[in-house]
């Protein structure tokens, strides 16, 4: 720490995190959105359709809207300045990976509505190899003006560290630790288990939901990237994840899931098999090296 290199996310960390976003962006999204997100995440993706899926991407008579996936609202910052105007930032893109992600819900999610989205710097951390920075959105619904949901994205940057101007490791966040900190896997036997398949064409799919890096969709960026071939987003392997607990514990019901962390250890090429291991309030006590995280729902169904 304390030597900026050439590589180093910016030179002064400080004006890094005061800088103010644009007050609010605004987007609208549709039916239409939510179902292609749906789909990018892998509903009704398996070898037959799964009827009790259907509801996520097709309304019958007795129905009038889809059910909306509670990360749908993960595609929500892509309609935000983001980090690319931020004053004394330099960074290779194709070094950049997605390394956690913490969601907040806080109201049953409109099947269509007109989102204001509000951004702020949560932390930035040197890490010395590497550099982190977690962007917070807050995403208000424009007609009531009430607060809909609350995303916060920690972005890894490879080789992007050593800006601290002291000996000490540069470490800023507005939140207590604990928030952004790795899940621990328990020892004991999962409460449940799903395995889903991802396809080979996953990535292409989910990217029309808004997230267009062609880490993605590109070989070449993949390669420069140090990849086989382009890898599957991380908030599609989330996706995946989180629709594998709703499936196991809330009966197909999106609207029981208030809260998600995810943390990105390991990458995923389209076509891999995702095999999601649940524990019910695991204990913590055992490190692993994989993706982890959990999600906190409203109520636990009375069957378990
Ligand atoms: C607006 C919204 C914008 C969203 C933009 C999204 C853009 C997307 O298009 C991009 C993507 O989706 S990329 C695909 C998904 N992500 C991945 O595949 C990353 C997988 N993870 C890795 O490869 C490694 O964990 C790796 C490389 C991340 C880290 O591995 P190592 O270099 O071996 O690090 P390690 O030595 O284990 O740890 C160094 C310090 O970093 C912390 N850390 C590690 N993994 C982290 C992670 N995933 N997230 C956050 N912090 C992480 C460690 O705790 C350690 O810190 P400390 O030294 O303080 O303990």
């Amino acid at each position: 720490m304390g030597s900026s290199s050439d590589s180093a996310l910016c030179t002064d960390p400080d004006l890094l995190v005061s800088h103010r976003f644009r007050r609010f962006t605004v987007f609208t999204y549709n039916e239409r959105d939510v179902v292609l997100y749906a789909l990018g995440i892998g509903a009704c993706g398996g070898d037959a359709v799964d009827d009790k899926e259907l509801k996520y991407v097709y309304h019958g008579d007795g129905q009038h809207h889809v059910k909306v996936l509670p990360t749908f609202v993960t595609i929500f910052p892509f309609h935000s300045e983001g980090i690319k105007g931020m004053p004394d930032l330099q960074f290779d893109p194709s070094l950049m990976l997605h390394g956690q992600q913490y969601i907040e819900i806080y109201k049953t999610l409109p099947t269509n509505s007109r989102i204001q989205n509000k951004q702020a710097i949560a932390g930035l951390h040197d890490k010395g190899k590497a550099a982190i920075i977690e962007l917070e959105t807050s995403s208000y619904e424009q007609e009531s003006g009430e607060v809909l949901c609350m995303n916060r994205s920690t972005l890894y940057f490879r080789g992007a560290g050593g800006f601290s101007k002291s000996s000490q490791p540069y470490s800023y966040s507005n939140y207590p630790q604990s928030q952004v900190s790795a899940v621990r896997i328990p020892k004991s036997k999962p409460a449940a288990i799903y395995e889903d398949y991802t396809k080979q064409n996953q990535a292409l799919l989910y990217r029309l939901s808004g997230d267009h890096n062609p880490l993605h969709s590109d070989p070449m960026v993949a390669e420069i990237a140090g990849f086989d071939r382009p890898i599957l987003h991380g908030l599609c392997s989330l996706g995946f994840a989180v629709r594998a607990v709703i499936k196991s514990f809330c009966n197909g019901e999106p609207s029981s899931v208030k809260a998600v962390f995810g943390r990105f250890l390991l990458h995923v090429y389209p076509g891999e098999t995702l095999i999601t291991e649940m524990w019910l309030d695991g204990s913590r006590n055992e490190d692993g090296r994989c993706s982890n995280g959990y999600v906190a729902l409203r109520h636990i169904p009375s069957s378990l």
